[in-house]
């Protein structure tokens, strides 16, 4: 990892990889075990899984309840995204708050999700791949979210592509989350 920013919501970083080009294409190194857990990042990943979203998508904002709730190592490997994490622990300077990322294959960054956020994205590329790394394994029952647009984040709207299910989740005001 070349650089770990850090962002106003504590436990967030904006993870900056050495990206290699040459006549062939590029070569970047998403993950090294020993380099996360030097910077204090957790390392053990149990899941890994991506998605394939058109342009104007959106989806979110999701995360895992407590006791299956996890660290999340988020990239996308294919276009732009407008990238979004939400403080959803009650005990935190910045609970309620967002950061936004322009997360892109290009860019080659990668967003460090801690356990308590919620976590969306916009696509702003004709079509945008996102891979996950988690660190508890999918648990229908404790996987759920909270309604984009309870969120005031400028750029989404309502024509944006969404599924039913985001449709129909609570809002941040009257969610009570089960994070500290
Ligand atoms: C997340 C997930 C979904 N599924 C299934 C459920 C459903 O039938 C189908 C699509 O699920 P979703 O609509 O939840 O997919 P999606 O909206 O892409 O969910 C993702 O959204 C972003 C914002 C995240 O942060 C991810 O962690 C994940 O929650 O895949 C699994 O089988 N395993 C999984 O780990």
């Amino acid at each position: 990892m070349k650089t770990l920013r850090k962002t106003k919501i504590p436990g967030v970083y904006e993870l900056i990889n050495n990206q290699f080009n040459d006549q062939r294409g590029s070569f970047v190194k998403k993950f090294h075990e020993n380099d996360f857990e030097e910077n204090g990042l957790q390392s053990d990943f149990k899941e890994q899984y991506f998605s394939v979203s058109k342009k104007g998508v959106f989806r979110g904002f999701h995360f895992q309840t407590p006791p299956e709730d996890h660290v999340k190592l988020v990239y996308c490997v294919q276009g732009e995204v407008l990238d979004i994490v939400v403080d959803l622990r009650k005990s935190s300077p910045t609970f309620g708050l967002y950061v936004t990322f322009d997360l892109s294959a290009e860019e080659g960054n990668s967003i460090y999700i801690p356990k308590g956020c919620a976590h969306g994205f916009f696509v702003k590329s004709e079509q945008a791949i996102l891979v996950y790394n988690v660190t508890t394994v999918y648990s229908p029952i404790h996987d759920t979210g909270i309604h984009w647009s309870s969120v005031k984040v400028p750029e989404l709207n309502s024509e944006m592509i969404i599924s039913e299910r985001d449709n129909h989740f609570d809002s941040l005001e009257n969610y009570k989350s089960p994070f500290n």
